[in-house]
């Protein structure tokens, strides 16, 4: 250890007992304070707020802080040193500064944002913009309350240039368990960016595999939060994400934030539930099954159920259903609640028309109802005698109910029903020439669904979009902010049905469309989506370095992607570097399942139980990795097989179909045959083999039984061919 190395540490080693001590003392004398379990409102408000101190206290008491930096702000003249850590930690006096400032305070973006160089730097504050000089940015580790590691990555006018990335490195050379963590400590300035946007804009993001978009969606709603804390709530945030599994997966990072309640749903979950059709959605399986049942199939096009209910062109055949039927809403009928008494049809027509033109055509509905309803009321009251008033009101209750009868219900699943001919148009007054366009395919199995009382996925975000024509969402709650992740499975409807659910158009949409294995429903490009807000309602962000895998993994899988996929935007690795990927062909004899399985079980053995928590075996289709786990159970009892209805992920050695590894990762990876037999050349199989190439930390092995489709011919920069020696 230099000199200067050790001088920094014994300071921090001080700064460190300091603080220490003083989170002691703050939480002895909160502790001291008996718990308040009374019926007083002001008590048990200023109880909540001791108790979440104490909380905040006891979390930050192993990991006070993770980084300090030194800054001269223009116009004072001394250097503060400011200390960053999860939660921030006040003074004991009031009006004190903080011990420990908050990562998501203004100031830390300098940290963040901070790359070396003696320029003038600012940040922006609540007051302005600050500026003034770095001296010091330094990495300090502590664990268990003990320090760890002290690096500083900048020291102002120090002639030896500075290790900016070491602290990074050491994070990511490290094994994965079965969540996915936080990464304040060394969040990089192009996530930052992100986190730190501001709040109504659709932010949309392009990342490639492993650049950290789900991590910096997280931690950006941690950040909206805090600095937003007097406009959002955690219970008015919400993340769509594209399964139970995963979001298992990523729920411990909000917890490790300090951030609790923020609701994490699948887009299907949601929506059936809103509209009430949970009993009649097929299996999502059933879908999966379709596409990627069969091996090799061919890649989806635009008259793909899922893309085609998607598309802007079916949007604007909802929109003329949805208006016609808004149209002839009101029955061509005057109402007669007993002979001789007529509300005419004109009088209908206009309160329908006109004077509630502003509600949607269901509340319409209702309130003309009511108001006729009203009206008999007040046209009984003169009536006498008594017998003949009894006598009018049991006809008028018959007539009313009859006369509502002939309304159209606004049910979006009616008008869906009529749309694709599973129920008759009785009224005749849908376009029908509108709906020409949809493709014959589409129509043939989504009218048979529709007639024997089934809904897809795909049908919900047209259900809900024809909900919102027909009904409106008043009364529904409206998010703060919505995340969605794994986005370029997202359609464009769908975007623009939830733009009605959250204000502001406050999102953070986030995906890789070379990960865009669900073609048959997703975007294929981003402005699919942007198209969707004005200019200044959206911004668009890429993220092109990858920190998760290694740089011959990362180079592996770029091949895959020049060599497969059109336009793709190739991944730039952190420099960290692994051993080479391997590419093992286990033969294509008469013996092949056999050896299919010898292979796998040999490639588990050799990377499995060694340093790795974390393995996976992946497939191209569930049913190959039903099999394979069938087969491989008795060896290696500890392996999970992963299927689509699973909410929980445990981690250790895994067997799963790869489209279900998309937004996980794994210490090691091998891929069970990436033989012809699995895969064309299509860039469709190149993105599904990309995507489990990038799964992968620290090992990836591909197995295949003879030869590769040809995106995998060209990789040997970055691997080696065959077992390896032993
Ligand atoms: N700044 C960082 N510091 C440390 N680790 C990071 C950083 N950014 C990302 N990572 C790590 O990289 C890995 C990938 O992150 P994440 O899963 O959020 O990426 P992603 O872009 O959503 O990936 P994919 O699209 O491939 O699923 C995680 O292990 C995460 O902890």
């Amino acid at each position: 250890m230099s000199e200067n190395v050790q001088s920094a540490y014994r300071e921090e080693q001080n700064k460190l007992s300091s603080v220490l001590e003083e989170i002691g003392t703050q939480l002895g004398r909160l502790r001291a304070i008996p718990v308040y379990t009374g019926h007083d409102f002001t008590e048990q408000v200023l109880e909540a707020g001791r108790e979440e101190r104490r909380q905040r206290l006891a979390k930050s008491e192993p990991e006070p802080y993770f980084g300090r930096m030194d800054f001269e702000e223009e116009g004072k003249s001394s250097i503060a040193p400011l200390y960053i850590g999860k939660t921030g930690l006040d003074g004991r006096d009031p009006g004190s500064l903080p011990i420990v400032i908050d990562w998501r305070a203004p100031v830390a973006s300098l940290f963040y944002s901070f790359t070396g160089g003696e320029d003038r730097v600012e940040y922006e504050a609540p007051e302005g913009i600050i500026g003034g000089e770095v001296h010091l940015k330094r990495n300090i580790m502590v664990r268990k309350s003990e320090l760890e590691r002290v690096v500083d990555t900048y020291t102002r006018g120090a002639e030896e240039p500075a290790v900016s990335d070491e602290f990074l490195l050491y994070r990511l050379g490290e094994n994965k368990d079965n969540r996915l963590r936080d990464i304040v400590s060394t969040i990089q300035a192009e996530q930052d960016k992100i986190i730190r946007a501001e709040k109504n804009k659709a932010l949309i993001i392009q990342g490639v595999a492993g650049s950290g978009k789900t991590t910096v969606a997280l931690h950006r709603l941690a950040f909206l939060l805090y600095q937003y804390q007097e406009q959002v709530s955690a219970e008015k945030m919400i993340i769509f994400a594209p399964n139970g599994m995963f979001l298992d997966y990523i729920s411990g990072v909000l917890p490790e934030l300090g951030v609790g309640d923020i609701q994490q749903r699948t887009f299907t979950d949601w929506a059936a539930k809103l509209l009430d059709v949970e009993s009649m959605l097929a299996n999502p399986a059933e879908t999966l099954d379709f596409w990627f049942g069969e091996a090799g199939g061919a890649a989806p096009g635009d008259d793909a159920p899922g893309r085609f209910k998607g598309s802007d062109l079916f949007r604007s055949m909802l929109d003329a259903a949805a208006s016609a039927l808004e149209v002839s809403g009101a029955p061509e009928l005057e109402f007669s609640p007993w002979d001789g008494k007529v509300m005419p049809y004109e009088t209908i027509l206009h309160w329908y028309a006109e004077e509630y033109k502003h509600y949607s055509a269901g509340g319409r509905k209702e309130r003309v109802l009511a108001r006729i309803h009203r009206w008999i009321e007040m046209e009984l009251k003169p009536v006498k005698p008594e017998s003949l008033r009894k006598e009018y009101k049991k006809k008028a209750t018959l007539r009313e109910k009859a006369y509502a009868k002939k309304w159209p219900d606004f049910s979006p699943l009616t008008l869906y029903k009529q749309i694709f001919g599973a129920v008759k148009d009785a009224r005749g007054i849908l376009p029908q020439n509108e709906f020409a366009a949809i493709p014959a395919s589409v129509l043939k199995s989504t009218r048979k669904d529709l007639k024997e009382g089934r809904i897809r996925e795909e049908d919900l975000p047209a259900l809900l979009y024809l909900h919102q024509l027909l009904n409106g969402i008043e009364g529904i709650e409206r998010f703060d902010h919505i995340v969605i992740d794994e986005a370029q499975d997202f359609s464009p409807l769908q975007v623009s049905v939830l733009d009605r659910f959250v204000r502001g158009h406050s999102f953070t949409i986030l995906g890789d469309l070379s990960q865009g294995i669900h073609a048959y429903k997703g975007v294929h490009a981003w402005e699919e989506m942007s198209d969707l807000f004005d200019a200044e309602e959206t911004s668009y962000h890429a993220l092109t370095r990858s920190y998760r895998s290694t740089m011959e993994i990362i180079g592996f899988a770029n091949v895959i992607l020049s060599g497969g996929v059109s336009n793709a935007i190739e991944a730039v690795p952190v420099f960290r570097s692994g051993n080479r990927v391997r590419m093992i062909d286990f033969g294509t004899d008469a013996e092949r399942e056999a050896a299919d399985v010898q292979a796998a079980a040999k490639a588990i053995t050799a990377l499995w139980g060694r340093e790795h928590k974390t393995v996976s075996l992946l497939t191209r289709t569930q049913e190959q990795a039903s099999a394979l786990h069938a087969a491989l159970q008795p060896e290696f009892p500890e392996l999970n097989l992963i299927d689509g209805s699973m909410t929980q992920y445990e981690g250790g050695l895994s067997v799963l179909p790869l489209h279900l590894s998309k937004g996980l990762e794994f210490d090691a990876v091998i891929i069970a045959d990436a033989g012809r037999r699995n895969y064309g050349d299509s860039e469709w199989d190149a993105k599904m083999l990309y995507v489990g190439c990038t799964r992968a930390l620290h090992e990836l092995w591909v197995l295949h039984g003879g030869e590769t489709p040809s995106f995998l011919q060209n990789v040997t920069d970055w691997s080696d061919a065959g077992w390896p020696e032993t």
